[in-house]
């Protein structure tokens, strides 16, 4: 479970979170949408302190982080993957070394294990014949489906997913949200900033709509996409469906 207390985040002057208190359930596929600028991103990077919180408190099973030391964050993001809008893959490995990197390095598992699970991976996302390919003669869904084979092979608890398909072209935005899709089978706890209505509708057991640094609106998607309860959410839908 992930709970944020009271959590403000600042960065200088400008105040971009304000007062979230919001619980994320174990099993629960959680989609923050709402307007450019509303804090989406900032909120989602405070759940794993790649952003730390001016005040408040992060529990993740019962634990504070906001209280970790450095090494214990290192452990604590083992458990909280995350996939970035810019796949961030090392770009002199192999997609199968991109992949086995951190299993050998953190979970310290051999190397023929992490190769067998990544090659397992590499199936499950669409590209077991692409193990021993570089990040650069990838199409950009294929760099982020390597990303999130990457960030599976953690076996993480939690996923975090930073506007995947925000910086692909659009013909590989379908085959990205698919790969997201199947995982939201799987049990696994994920939360997703998207602009990608349609599939926040299909995908989530909850949104989140933020506005301005807020929480407005926490609620399934069936009544927040059929009978928004505030006004700024129905102006944002109007807008944007
Ligand atoms: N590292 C930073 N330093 C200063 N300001 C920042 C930083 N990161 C974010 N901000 C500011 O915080 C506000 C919220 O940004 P954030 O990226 O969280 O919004 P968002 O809702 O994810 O927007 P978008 O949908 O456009 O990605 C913006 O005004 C942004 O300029």
């Amino acid at each position: 479970m992930i709970k944020m207390e009271a959590v403000n985040k600042s960065f200088g002057k400008l105040h971009v979170l304000k007062d979230i208190t919001t619980t994320i359930n174990d099993g629960e596929v959680v989609t923050i949408i709402g307007p450019s600028g509303s804090g989406k991103s900032t909120l989602l990077r405070t759940i794993n302190l790649l952003g730390e919180p001016t005040t408040g408190a992060i529990f993740i099973d019962e634990q504070n982080i906001t209280l970790l030391k450095e090494k214990q964050v290192m452990q604590m993001r083992s458990e909280v993957g995350m996939v970035f809008q810019h796949f961030n893959l090392f770009p002199h490995k192999t997609v199968l070394e991109n992949i086995t990197y951190a299993p050998i390095k953190v979970r310290k598992i051999e190397k023929a294990q992490a190769v067998k699970e990544a090659e397992a991976l590499l199936q499950q996302v669409g590209l077991a014949d692409k193990a021993d390919v570089y990040p650069s003669k990838l199409s950009g869904g294929q760099k982020q489906r390597v990303a999130i084979a990457r960030a599976l092979a953690m076996k993480p608890k939690y996923l975090l997913f930073d506007e995947p398909t925000s910086a692909l072209d659009p013909e590989m935005v379908k085959e990205v949200l698919e790969v997201i899709q199947s995982l939201a089978t799987t049990g696994i706890t994920m939360v997703i900033v998207t602009h990608e209505m349609a599939f926040a509708e299909r995908v989530s057991s909850k949104i989140i709509f933020m506005d301005e640094g807020k929480i407005i609106e926490e609620t399934e998607p069936s009544i927040f996409f059929e009978a928004p309860q505030s006004e700024r959410a129905k102006i944002f839908l109007e807008k944007v469906l």
